[in-house]
């Protein structure tokens, strides 16, 4: 099995701060892995998730993605990776509030050549595979349609998912996406995101508060204890 992640004496510290938010000695996630990243407010998650996601400029450190050393390469190519082959469900979604919840989902391949050649290897168009996803998800077709402000926190998050997981990217970054969900509902969408995972061999990093979520992942890292920095958390 490949590394997805590998990180070696990653740094990092927020412009103007007087110590590192992040010291982090080694971390290795495998292809394939489902990951369950949890810690206190302020610890240092989300940063994390946006470093590994190329939306800052990597620290001091080694951090390398689906085989990328991501100090190698410059904002554009990192913007490239993550449209290609990293799927980010945010906190707070993200949707294009006037958009149908199908467009929303579609536009994830829009500056993503390599999402759209996947589904054409797997002989299917942009639409069909949104509507399949969806459908997996559980979002009715006359929900599909409508604007992604008429739908209930849930079903955003479903859209989300989609989104997120269209065009097969190996990588899904999951930040909080059930805090808003009550726990019935927070277990199914779980499920559903794993077995979505499960199909295409797709890493999953999840961030979560959540003491509960556990019992889900094969693996939970806990951030405070990964990090050797002082600062961080509340
Ligand atoms: N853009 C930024 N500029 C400066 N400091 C930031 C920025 N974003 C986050 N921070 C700081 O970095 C620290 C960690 O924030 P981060 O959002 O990574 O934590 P978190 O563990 O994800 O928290 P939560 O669980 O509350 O979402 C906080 O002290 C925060 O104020």
């Amino acid at each position: 099995m490949g590394s997805c992640i590998t990180l070696n004496n990653l740094s990092f510290s927020w412009p103007g701060a007087r110590t590192p938010l992040l010291s982090i000695p080694e971390l290795s996630i495998d292809q394939g892995e489902r990951v369950l990243l949890r810690g206190p407010s302020g610890s240092g998650k989300s940063t994390l998730l946006s470093l590994i996601a190329g939306i800052h400029a990597p620290a001091p450190g080694q951090l390398e993605v689906l085989g990328k050393d991501l100090g190698q390469l410059n904002q554009s190519a990192r913007d490239r990776l993550r449209a290609n082959e990293i799927g980010y469900i945010f906190q707070q979604f993200n949707l294009l509030p006037y958009l149908s919840a199908r467009d929303n989902v579609m536009l994830s391949c829009q500056f993503a050549p390599a999402r759209r050649m996947r589904l054409q290897q797997q002989h299917t168009t942009r639409e069909a595979a949104t509507g399949q996803l969806l459908d997996h998800l559980g979002l009715s077709r006359s929900h599909q349609q409508q604007p992604a402000h008429q739908l209930s926190v849930g079903q955003q998050q479903r859209v989300a998912a989609a989104r997120a997981l269209l065009g097969s990217p190996a990588l899904i970054i999951a930040d909080e996406p059930t805090s808003a969900l009550d726990e019935a509902h927070r277990d199914e969408f779980v499920k559903l995101l794993f077995a979505e995972c499960e199909q295409q061999n797709t890493t999953l990093l999840f961030v979560s508060h959540d003491a509960t979520l556990d019992r889900h992942f094969p693996r939970t890292i806990e951030l405070t204890r990964l990090n050797q920095a002082t600062g961080g958390g509340t």
